[in-house]
């Protein structure tokens, strides 16, 4: 993995969304059309205010989530909520949201719609991740009751995921299509996740999920 330290989280999330919005804009020109993916939690707001703001051709971007918690938006925890109050908003509304949630009892119940969905904007150009302090990255949890099937090469797009650690079941990408991703950053504060994912490199990936996408990954730290 590439790693690099900022001097603090606003130079990160500056810089960052800075990167990340040349990377949008290097494949429109090439493309035509971007796909940013991003996580949800408690990390990401402040780049998402700041992208939300920035100059790019925002209708030929499409955005989705890395994962999902399987709970409407009208709650606290939803991801979805989170990127249209912070992400889809200001100049970034023009974008596509391509949705990782919607009205069911189980992710189960409408995976291959979503993931019907989310094909035709596939490869992701830009990847944000963030990870927990468990390693976990996107829904893919140490200890998941789907995790080697979400590992192995034959996973299909998305994959329903429960954990203990998780709370409410959850839907993610599989790690094939993380990997997949043209451009890939990891998006980590504080000490303890610094401690985390420097373990992660020796650990089985079983243990720390987030190893499955460290090889082509950029992380961006900050205290
Ligand atoms: O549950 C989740 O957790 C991770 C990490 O979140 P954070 O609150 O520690 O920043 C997040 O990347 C993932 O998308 C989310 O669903």
């Amino acid at each position: 993995m590439n790693f690099t330290t900022y001097p603090d989280r606003e130079a990160l999330m500056m810089g960052l969304a800075d990167r990340i919005a040349s990377e949008l804009r290097a494949a429109i020109r090439s493309d035509g059309r971007a796909t940013l993916s991003v996580p949800g939690g408690t990390t990401p707001g402040p780049i998402f205010d700041i992208l939300s703001d920035l100059d790019l051709e925002w209708d030929k971007v499409a955005v989705l989530l890395n994962d999902e918690r399987w709970v409407p938006e009208s709650s606290e925890r939803s991801n979805t909520r989170l990127i249209r109050e912070r992400l889809l908003t200001g100049r970034a509304a023009k974008a596509k949201l391509v949705p990782l949630y919607c009205e069911a009892p189980r992710p189960e119940d409408k995976m291959d719609e979503l993931a019907e969905g989310i094909a035709p904007h596939l490869p992701i150009s830009v990847l944000l991740l963030g990870m927990g302090g468990d390693m976990h990255t996107a829904s893919l949890f140490p200890g998941a009751d789907r995790l080697a099937e979400a590992l192995s090469e034959a996973a299909p797009i998305l994959l329903p995921m429960r954990a203990e650690a998780a709370g409410e079941p959850r839907i993610t990408l599989s790690a094939p299509v993380l990997r997949d991703a043209m451009h890939t950053h990891i998006l980590i504060t504080g000490a303890e996740k610094r401690a985390a994912i420097e373990a992660a490199e020796s650990l089985p990936v079983e243990q720390a999920p987030v190893r499955a996408v460290l090889k082509n990954a950029t992380v961006h730290w900050a205290e």
